[in-house]
């Protein structure tokens, strides 16, 4: 189904807009957000560091250990320079963002608005929950069908007591295995987008398998799926068949950790965190078997050493970074132009 003001169009924190004006979009980043749902205690020994983090001396360590210093998962004190970061991302060709904070971890719309009105890039908000140690009691005791009428509601009337709406529904957060609340949580977007006709982004569970299972409770729910943006592949799947078995299903493919180099990935030991130049060659792979109309990208910057403040790459890294590396390893423009543009405008604009 579709609802016919929205259809054909993008809904940003200001309004509708025709979709060829978003431009450049980065589909999975974060503006003002709390982490601290996913403090992950310092190594042994380090605690005196993650207690007075922000020094020169420090940085390296806070890339190493971003969740292991309370201090650094508070984003939401950030907004004059997540100013300045949009400022900068907008002069270096940026057009759109997709700001992915959902209920549970501080969504704060009359923040993006005020940062979409000062700095031109359009803004779409999320709606929905995030992962399970999130959810309220008010969340885990509601129904499929409240959860996807308030769902609905954020999308058509706003959020959060605002009459700002969200334009996607997401990220919708899932661990591994998905528990009974997210699964509600899931069985309610799919329902929210079959009645809207609106883009969906899912966070899945750390484990190669979680994307497939989030896919089939969508799918029983009547999700469409090709509407729907599987998210942080980077840290998710890494067998290449594996890979190419998900990509069947449909979804879109989004490689959102860009910047994020990290050697111990404190939630999961045993898995390696790829660098960029890693996903940028798991792109080419992806865009060499056919599937260059359903990759997406972004940095999902979520703590505040990734800003440009604390010496981090900021919003423009795939922009100013990325992109040329891109070209540099066989990519032609029109690959990037469809990575950049044309996939975020087909997802996001309501059916
Ligand atoms: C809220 C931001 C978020 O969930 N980012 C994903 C982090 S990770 O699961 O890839 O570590």
């Amino acid at each position: 189904m579709s609802v016919p003001r929205l259809s054909g169009k993008v809904q940003t924190v200001l309004g509708l807009v025709d979709p060829d004006l978003l431009g450049r979009t980065m589909t999975h980043e974060h503006l003002t957000m709390t982490f601290d749902c996913c403090y992950f205690p310092p190594p042994a020994g380090d605690e005196a560091i993650a207690e007075n983090p922000f020094q020169m001396r420090h940085m390296h360590w806070l890339r190493q250990n971003p969740y292991g210093c309370r201090e650094n998962l508070l984003l939401q004190q950030e907004n004059a320079a997540v100013q300045d970061e949009l400022l900068a991302y907008r002069e270096a060709g940026g057009g759109a963002v997709v700001e992915n904070t959902t209920a549970g971890i501080d969504r704060d719309l009359p923040t993006l608005k005020r940062l979409a009105e000062n700095t031109g890039v359009h803004i779409v908000a999320g709606a929905g929950y995030y992962v399970d140690c999130t959810h309220s009691e008010a969340t885990r005791g509601a129904s499929v069908e409240k959860l996807t009428d308030i769902i609905v509601g954020e999308v058509l009337r706003g959020a959060d007591g605002t009459d700002i709406r969200c334009g996607v529904i997401g990220e919708i957060g899932t661990g591994w295995p998905v528990t009974e609340s997210e699964a509600k949580v899931l069985r309610a977007t799919a329902q929210a987008q079959a009645q809207l006709g609106c883009p969906v982004i899912i966070h899945p569970g750390r484990d190669p398998a979680a994307p497939a299972e989030v896919v089939r409770i969508l799918q029983e729910a009547g999700g469409d799926i090709g509407k729907t943006v599987m998210s942080h592949l980077d840290r998710t799947i890494f067998d290449e068949g594996e890979l190419l078995e998900f990509a069947t299903l449909g979804s879109y493919l989004e490689y959102d950790l860009f910047g994020t180099e990290m050697l111990n990935y404190p939630y999961d030991l045993t898995l390696d965190m790829p660098s960029d130049s890693q996903r940028v060659k798991t792109l080419a792979f992806l865009a060499k078997e056919g599937y260059g109309d359903k990759i997406l990208v972004a940095h999902d910057i979520h703590t505040k050493n990734r800003l440009t403040k604390y010496g981090g790459h900021g919003y423009s890294h795939i922009l100013r970074s990325i992109v040329p590396k891109m070209l540099m390893r066989g990519f032609s423009q029109q690959q990037v132009d469809q990575i950049l543009i044309d996939n975020p405008k087909r997802w996001l604009t309501f059916k």
